[in-house]
């Protein structure tokens, strides 16, 4: 038997343990994994000295194409994901013109994405005012799950995607747990956040502080509270994006032990990034919910230490250098948004298995198996046998500076810009293909493919 790829003496990462394994590749599967595979194989790659784990399946990025394409498109996002050492990612349904809130704009984005991605993918539909009648036919069409918002979307043309209205919040998790499916949430009370933003600003109040007290800790705990509570009525499926703090997750996981079905995601600058650097950093930290204090974020980490925190996710969301500047440092009109999922894997891996000592296999729980069991896709999201070879290979040891030339991003801004990160990605296969290696960057041709969803 000769196979297509051997990935030898590294140190691989299963689901309860970490051992050094060879791993043979055969038609894109792992079809075996033993201490030592002596047969032949097209090609082998030496892993020695280097964990080899299941890509990062990003359940959170905002490919704005089409109609946004120069905010950031799929073949420019799909490089700086494999580059960063995912091999699967789920598109937000929004940022995109026009937003994935019925069959037709599916099509569009389906079509777009043909041809286009170096890493596999697949899509959320969205639940916004009005398309309630949609969401069977976004089912059939292969979304993943839903998205909503509670908060006020930072976008506003036509086509562009809106928040949920309570009626519309509570129709449509009926809906949608009829169909079977979830619903994931951006949770942050609408009506505070948007007055509170409007006080400070007509006070002149406009710094990164002033951003963050206008979104507190306490309007994400009230909008998930709520959500919460609807899921109740409902019995929908829910799923908590962009969880940034402790409080929240104490909430989910309360809900959870009373028998809702529902799962949280945090992401790295929730961990890597407090207020104050924020204000150092500028606008390339603006996101929402904010990034909090020190000792919110301490919280935090306890709260992933413990090992309440389901899934990692990037929310990558990126936008021209233009939008991220204000003529007069107004913090409230620039983008809000992160562009960093190039940099989530190494970093994530440096703040919390070498910083932190949460152990390795916790973290592939986080950044691949969760998410992979959560959305349902099968084939991914472990090393085992017959599973996709979606496989990583880090270097523990290998320091290096975030550049922009080391970007793919469309547009090389990121918070992460000039910090040290103590581990680095240094190959990305997916399906068993090469996509990234460090010393050639991105090889070979777009090969991702759309995983279509059935309930
Ligand atoms: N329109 C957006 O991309 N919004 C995103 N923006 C953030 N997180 O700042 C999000 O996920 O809410
Ligand atoms: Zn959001
Ligand atoms: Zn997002």
């Amino acid at each position: 038997m000769k196979y297509d790829l051997l990935i030898k003496d590294g140190s691989v990462v299963f689901r309860d343990d970490v051992k050094r394994a060879d791993i043979a590749i055969q038609n894109g599967k792992i079809v075996a994994i033993a201490d030592k595979i002596e047969e032949a194989a097209d090609q082998a790659v030496d892993a020695a000295g280097q964990f080899v784990m299941p890509g990062m399946i990003d359940a959170h990025v905002h490919i704005c194409e089409p109609g946004r394409t120069e905010w950031e498109g799929f073949e420019t996002g799909t490089k700086a994901l494999a580059a960063g050492g995912t091999t699967t990612y789920i598109d937000m349904p929004l940022n995109a013109l026009p937003a994935t809130t019925t069959k037709e704009a599916f099509a569009l984005k389906l079509a777009a994405a043909e041809g286009k991605n170096y890493v596999d993918y697949a899509f959320y539909g969205g639940l916004v005012p009005g398309n309630l009648e949609n969401l069977q036919e976004l089912s059939d069409a292969g979304v993943v799950a839903y998205k909503c918002f509670m908060a006020t979307c930072g976008t506003d043309l036509p086509d562009d995607f809106k928040n949920v209205d309570d009626y519309t919040l509570y129709t449509g998790m009926k809906k949608i747990a009829e169909l079977g499916h979830m619903l994931a949430i951006h949770a942050e009370n609408a009506e505070i956040t948007d007055h509170l933003a409007q006080e400070k600003r007509k006070l002149g109040k406009v710094t990164a502080f002033d951003y963050v007290a206008s979104r507190p800790v306490f309007t994400e705990v009230d909008a998930v509270k709520r959500a919460l509570f609807f899921a109740k009525q409902t019995g929908c499926k829910l799923h908590f994006v962009h969880i940034s703090s402790a409080d929240s997750v104490e909430e989910i996981i309360k809900a959870r032990k009373e028998g809702v079905d529902v799962t949280l995601e945090s992401c790295p600058h929730y961990f890597a990034i407090t207020t104050r650097q924020f204000e150092e950093i500028g606008p390339a930290a603006k996101c929402s919910p904010p990034l909090r204090d020190e000792w919110e974020q301490e919280k935090l980490w306890e709260a992933l230490k413990q090992g309440k925190i389901d899934m990692l996710t990037s929310d990558h969301s990126p936008c021209p250098p233009a939008m991220k500047h204000s003529e007069t440092n107004d913090m409230f009109e620039v983008w809000g948004g992160i562009t960093g999922c190039q940099n989530n894997v190494d970093l994530m891996f440096d703040e919390a298995v070498k910083k932190r000592s949460v152990p390795i296999t916790e973290f592939v729980r986080m950044i691949a198996t969760t998410p992979a069991e959560r959305f349902r896709l099968r084939a991914k999201g472990e090393i085992v046998i017959a599973k996709d070879a979606d496989i990583i290979l880090l270097d523990p040891n290998q320091s290096y500076v975030v550049k922009p030339d080391n970007l793919y991003y469309r547009h090389k801004h990121s918070p992460y810009i000039h910090r040290t990160i103590h581990c680095r990605v240094t190959k990305t296969f997916v399906r068993g293909q090469a996509v990234f290696d460090l010393n050639e960057g991105i090889v070979g041709r777009p090969i991702g493919q759309f995983i279509p969803f059935t309930v």
